[in-house]
């Protein structure tokens, strides 16, 4: 059976989880946190990062999105998460670009995080202020993105695709992690997308959830 890698908080592996639901394909979760001395993951990732497909094998594969592209492209009958058809490339290069905006702000949130935890007076403000731009720019470019597809369900061609599982989880990693950022006053829009995605069942079963750290870790 495969295996997954993930940690309680992970929207990337969020996205991963989330994709095997879709996709009807079993695996075991393994929960653990990447930076403590406990991890497995360097065994598999010479990055260090979560989220890792193991396979039954032994080997393993990482980065969200190249599990995604992985899981696409090994089970494409499985609930297809990218557009299918001749004029489906202009799509999905599409779908791909969302992903990278939605990692993108979850990368600034994770940098974010980081930074507060060091003392007062080592957190760089001029780096804090960076990662909120990186964010604020993110969110307003989903935002438009949606606002531009007529408001629909669904980013791509109004079906569910790894641009609604990319953005789903950056949004709902934002509750977690940044729950006091004004975006879903501000685009009341981008909110009702992410209630509707969050009643999905593959992402019910994956809710993030804040994790305790027992060692330092930066
Ligand atoms: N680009 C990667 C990012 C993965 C990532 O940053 N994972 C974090 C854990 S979490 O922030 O998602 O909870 C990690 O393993 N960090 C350990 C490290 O950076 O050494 C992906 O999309 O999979």
């Amino acid at each position: 059976m495969l295996k997954v890698i993930s940690s309680k908080p992970s929207p990337y592996a969020r996205k991963v989880r989330i994709a095997l639901a879709e996709k009807s394909i079993p695996f075991e979760l393994i929960s653990e946190v990447p930076w403590e001395s406990t991890t497995q993951t360097p065994r598999y990732n010479p990055l260090e990062k979560l989220p890792v497909l193991i396979f039954p094998d032994g080997k393993a594969i990482y980065e969200s999105h190249y599990i995604l592209e992985y899981l696409e492209a090994k089970y494409p009958e499985n609930s297809p998460l990218m557009p299918k058809g001749p004029a489906s490339i202009d799509a999905t290069l599409f779908a791909k670009q969302v992903e990278v905006v939605a990692d993108g702000i979850c990368d600034a949130l994770v940098l974010s995080f980081f930074e507060a935890q060091r003392e007062h007076d080592k957190r760089s403000e001029p780096w804090m202020a960076r990662q909120r731009r990186k964010i604020d720019g993110g969110l307003e470019a989903l935002a438009d993105w949606l606002a531009e597809s007529g408001d629909q369900q669904f980013l791509v061609n109004n079906t569910f695709s790894i641009a609604d599982i990319a953005a789903g989880s950056c949004l709902g990693y934002m509750k977690v992690r940044f729950p006091e950022h004004p975006w879903r006053t501000a685009y009341p829009h981008l909110d009702r997308y992410s209630e509707r995605l969050e009643e999905r069942q593959s992402f019910r079963d994956t809710v993030p959830r804040p994790q305790n750290f027992s060692e330092r870790i930066i």
